[in-house]
Order: C-alpha cells, then sequence, then structure tokens
C-alpha cells in the first residue's frame, strides 16, 4: 500500500500541497485530476518519492519512503515524469533498458515484453531523436514497465497519445493493475478518469477536494466547484461522455 498521511509540500518558498490524506491500493487504478497548478504533479513526485515531505508522511507498506534505500524504491516504484525528455540519443531498445538499471541487469525478456506491451517493437533499434512525440512517450513508458515495478505512476501519460494507443495503453495499466500493480495516473480527461479508473482523487489549490468511486469524485457538483464548469454525465458506466456547457 502506498499512502500519505496530512502530507504537506513547499516549493519556493510556497505551499503547494496542503494536508493530502489518500491511500493507494494495489490492483487498482487511480486517477489523480485537477485544474491547472492543482497539485497534480507534486503529488506523483512525492509518492515517487523525488519531493521531500515540509509535514506529514507518505509510507510505502507502512514504512516511511525517504527511509527505504534508493534503489530498492527504484525497484518497486517506476515513475514516467510529464513530457519526459531523454537527454541522449538511445535507441528505444537501449532507453527500455534503462529501466532495468535498478535491478543490476538487462533482462532482454522484460525488454522486450515492455516494447511489445507498448507497440514499440518494431521501433526497437530507432534513436528516440527521430520518433513522434506519441512514439516517445510510449518508449518512456517502456522504460517504466521494462523495470517491473510494483508500483507504476505516470505523469499524464496518455497526453501525447491518439485515441487508439490512449485506449491500448489504458488497456495495458489494467491488466497490470489485474496483476496486482499499483497504478496511479494524472489525468486531465475526466472521462478517461471516470470510464477506466477504480479511484479518482480531486486536487484543488494543493487540497484534496473529493475522493471516492469515479462516480463520486467526478460529480456534476465537484465538477463545477473545482473546474467552473457546468457538466453532466451521459451514458452508461465505462462508456461515459461529459456534456459540458
Ligand atoms: N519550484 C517551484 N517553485 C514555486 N512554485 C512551484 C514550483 N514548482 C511548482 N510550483 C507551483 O506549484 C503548483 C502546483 O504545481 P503542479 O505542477 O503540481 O500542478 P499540476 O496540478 O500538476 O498542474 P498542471 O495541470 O498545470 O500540470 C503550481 O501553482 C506551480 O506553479
Amino acid at each position: 500500500m502506498l499512502e500519505v498521511q496530512d502530507l504537506c509540500v513547499e516549493l519556493g518558498g510556497a505551499s503547494v500541497l496542503r494536508g493530502i490524506t489518500a491511500t493507494f491500493r494495489p490492483g487498482t487504478v487511480t486517477a489523480i485530476c485537477g485544474p491547472n497548478g492543482a497539485g497534480k504533479s507534486t503529488l506523483l513526485a512525492a509518492l515517487a518519492g523525488l519531493l521531500p515531505a515540509a509535514s506529514g508522511k507518505v509510507l510505502l507498506d507502512g514504512e516511511a519512503l525517504s527511509a527505504i534505500p534508493a534503489r530498492q524504491r527504484a525497484r518497486a516504484i517506476g515513475y514516467l515524469p510529464q513530457a519526459g525528455e531523454v537527454a541522449w540519443n538511445l535507441s528505444v531498445e537501449a532507453l527500455a533498458t534503462l529501466g532495468r538499471l535498478p535491478h543490476g541487469d538487462s533482462d532482454i525478456q522484460a525488454v522486450h515484453a515492455a516494447l511489445e506491451a507498448t507497440g514499440m517493437a518494431g521501433f526497437a533499434q530507432r534513436p528516440i531523436a527521430t520518433l513522434s512525440g506519441g512514439e516517445k512517450a510510449r518508449a518512456l513508458l517502456a522504460r517504466v514497465l521494462a523495470s517491473g515495478p510494483r508500483w507504476i505512476l505516470a505523469d499524464e501519460p496518455l497526453a501525447a497519445l491518439d485515441l487508439g494507443h490512449q485506449l491500448a495503453m489504458l488497456r495495458h495499466l489494467r491488466s497490470a493493475a489485474q496483476g496486482g500493480v499499483g497504478v496511479v495516473l494524472v489525468l486531465h480527461d475526466l472521462p478517461l478518469a471516470m470510464n477506466h479508473a477504480d479511484h479518482v482523487l480531486v486536487l484543488d489549490g494543493g487540497a484534496l477536494h473529493a475522493s471516492g468511486p469515479p462516480e463520486v469524485a467526478l460529480s456534476p457538483d465537484t465538477i463545477g466547484q473545482v473546474w467552473k464548469t457546468r457538466a453532466r454525465w451521459l451514458g452508461e458506466p465505462g462508456t461515459r461522455a461529459l456534456s459540458i456547457s
């Protein structure tokens, strides 16, 4: 279990997360939603152990994340930052193989499985610099998958993907969750969160505004209060569309 308890994070002297308490469970997909600047990326980075808490706690299986050795943490948690850049012009396969660093091996089977899962097997030898934005996003996800983490924390992993690849990615993340992985995604697309998450956190101004199953956390009232938009859900659970006015 990954937990935050009364978590406060300060950046550049500003209070960016204020008293967040939430539990993330293995085997489930959690979406973190909220308007620009709400603190979503900050919460995800704190969950990955990349930002210190000003106060409060981040716990992995009951142990303070900050007390877990970096290599052990990197094996447990795969983190995909928003619009990640790659410093060197590696091949796709070499990039995915970097996911094996925390294990100290280059398990080619794990790397190839990750390339298959992201639809990047046919790009294995292509230099990263020659990829489109969506292909690069999938290659970066392959690096995370290749490490076989128990947790996948991904910041807007669908943003650069076309509709077909968005759904393929969500299906892959769902099957990882069915295999016991805890998946936490920052998502701007509320219908994707509504239809594909088990649990949704809504952040607003650095505070937790709502938390629960998607139909509860993304109620029209919450959408009105947080996104200042009149909205209603249409259709059946799993295929809902958002009508806004
Ligand atoms: N280093 C920093 N110094 C000061 N403020 C910062 C710093 N980094 C982030 N912030 C502020 O913290 C707030 C939360 O940022 P964060 O990136 O977590 O938001 P977000 O919800 O992910 O937003 P978006 O949807 O725009 O990606 C923003 O107001 C941002 O300007």
